[in-house]
C-alpha cells in the first residue's frame, strides 16, 4: 500500500473552535461578552479586538476583500495546504455562516494530514491566521459572503505544499 492509497488517508474530525485551542495558529474573533467602551453618545459600544494585523511587512498594505463562497461537500479532501509568510489572513463571516479551518503551525511544511489540526466555527466566529500558518483554503460549511483582510503588495505571498499523505476533514 503506498502513501497515496486512500486507506492511509487520515480522517480529521474538526473540533469546535476555541481561542485556547487555536492559539498556536492565530486568533479567534468572536462577539465579546461584557460591556464595551461607550461611543457615539452612548448609542454604541466599542470593542478593540486586535491592534496589529501584521499586514505591512516588506512594503505590504492592508487589503479588504470579500469571498463569496460556495458550501463545500464534507468529508472534504485535504491534500494541499498554503501559507502567507509575510502577513496574517483574517476571515469573518457576513451573517451566520460556519466554516472549517484546517491548519498546521508556521514553519516546516506539513507532509501528512496527520500533522494537521481542524476546527469548525459556530457561524459567528472569525479567525486571524498568523503569518506563516499553514492552512487549507477557505472551506465554507454554509454558502455565503466572508470578509477577508490580508496583506497586499510586492508579488504573490502564497506558498503551497502538497501533502505526501493526504486526508479528509469532517465536522
Ligand atoms: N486564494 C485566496 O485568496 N484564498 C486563500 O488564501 C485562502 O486561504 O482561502
Ligand atoms: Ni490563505
Amino acid at each position: 500500500m503506498n502513501d497515496f492509497s486512500p486507506a492511509s488517508a487520515a480522517l480529521l474530525v474538526a473540533q469546535p473552535l476555541t481561542s485556547h485551542a487555536f492559539a498556536p495558529y492565530g486568533t479567534v474573533i468572536e462577539a465579546p461578552t461584557g460591556e464595551g467602551r461607550p461611543i457615539n453618545g452612548g448609542n454604541a459600544q466599542r470593542f478593540d479586538l486586535l491592534g496589529d494585523l501584521q499586514l505591512d511587512a516588506e512594503g505590504g498594505r492592508p487589503m479588504l476583500a470579500l469571498f463569496r463562497a460556495q458550501a463545500r461537500r464534507f468529508p472534504h479532501e485535504v491534500s494541499e495546504m498554503e501559507r502567507h509568510a509575510l502577513g496574517s489572513q483574517t476571515f469573518v463571516p457576513l451573517g451566520d455562516r460556519r466554516f472549517v479551518i484546517v491548519v498546521a503551525r508556521a514553519g516546516e511544511a506539513p507532509t501528512s494530514a496527520q500533522q494537521l489540526a481542524a476546527f469548525v466555527t459556530d457561524g459567528r466566529q472569525g479567525v486571524v491566521l498568523a503569518p506563516g500558518t499553514w492552512h487549507h483554503a477557505l472551506l465554507a460549511v454554509d454558502a455565503g459572503d466572508f470578509v477577508v483582510i490580508e496583506r497586499a503588495g510586492g508579488g504573490v505571498d502564497c506558498d503551497v505544499c502538497l501533502l505526501r499523505q493526504s486526508g479528509s476533514v469532517q465536522f
